[in-house]
């Protein structure tokens, strides 16, 4: 804990499709500040069980993937991120809602959280880290200078996945997408090792009638009340 209390620290939690990942990137990229994606962490770990063999609910043999995850994060010049999962690029397949249920799965199991707790803290590097996650601002950086809860109506959330798929050529169902969100809503902020919900300090920001760039003025002017920019 006492290695991140210098470093500046803003973090954004919230559920699946509030927009931390977006709001994030354009934070890291306005801010000229490093990001983290914890999320990411879930995903490769139960991308990772997959690739072994190892059950979802083998909590053992799952602490020990986590703490030796084999993950580089490399940037190709281009600011596209390229994730590296023991050797191969996994950044475009870690993404789907299949990976993210798994990776939710995982998630609720303590060991496995403690497993990627310092990981996670190292990030927190000058000149700042943005932290986008579930426990960033409740558990992972208590001290962080600005905390951001984003939320929006989990139909809202559905039908932005929704045109994010179709964008993509893929076909998607709305009824599916949305009872999905909801089963993993549920999971992430029912389990009882750090549950997603807001910091008692949070500025909580409903975005479902909000434009990303709406979001990201309202998050930019707290920073700013903060000193941060
Ligand atoms: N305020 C907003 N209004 C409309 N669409 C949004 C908003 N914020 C994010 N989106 C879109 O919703 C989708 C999910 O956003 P994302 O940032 O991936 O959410 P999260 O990281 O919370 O799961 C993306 O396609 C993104 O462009
Ligand atoms: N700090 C975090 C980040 C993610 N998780 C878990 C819970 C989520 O359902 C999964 C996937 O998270 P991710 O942020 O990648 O998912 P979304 O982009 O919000 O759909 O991981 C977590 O428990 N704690």
């Amino acid at each position: 804990m006492s290695s991140q209390l210098n470093r500046k620290v803003i973090t954004v939690d919230g559920p699946s499709g509030s927009g931390k990942g977006t709001i994030c990137r354009l934070l890291a990229q306005e801010l000229g500040w490093h990001l983290l994606d914890s999320g990411a962490l879930y995903r490769l770990t139960a991308m990772a069980a997959r690739h072994h063999g190892v059950a979802l609910d083998d909590v053992e043999s799952l602490q020990v993937l986590a703490a030796h995850l084999d993950v580089q994060f490399r940037t190709d010049g281009q600011d596209d991120l390229k994730v590296i999962l023991e050797g191969e690029e996994v950044t475009r397949s870690m993404r789907t809602e299949e990976v993210g249920a798994d990776a939710s799965l995982v998630a609720a199991l303590g060991p496995v959280r403690q497993a990627l707790l310092q990981r996670q803290r190292d990030f927190a590097q000058a000149p700042g880290l943005i932290a986008d996650g579930r426990d960033m601002g409740t558990v992972v950086f208590p001290e962080a200078c600005l905390k951001i809860y984003l939320d929006a109506s989990a139909e809202e959330r559905a039908q932005r996945r929704y045109n994010q798929l179709i964008s993509k050529g893929l076909s998607a169902s709305l009824d599916d997408i949305l009872s999905d969100i909801q089963a993993r809503d549920d999971r992430d902020m029912n389990r009882p090792v750090s549950p997603l919900k807001p910091a008692p300090e949070a500025v909580i920001l409903d975005t479902t009638q909000l434009t990303i760039e709406e979001v990201l003025e309202v998050v930019l002017d707290q920073a700013k009340h903060k000193g941060l920019r």
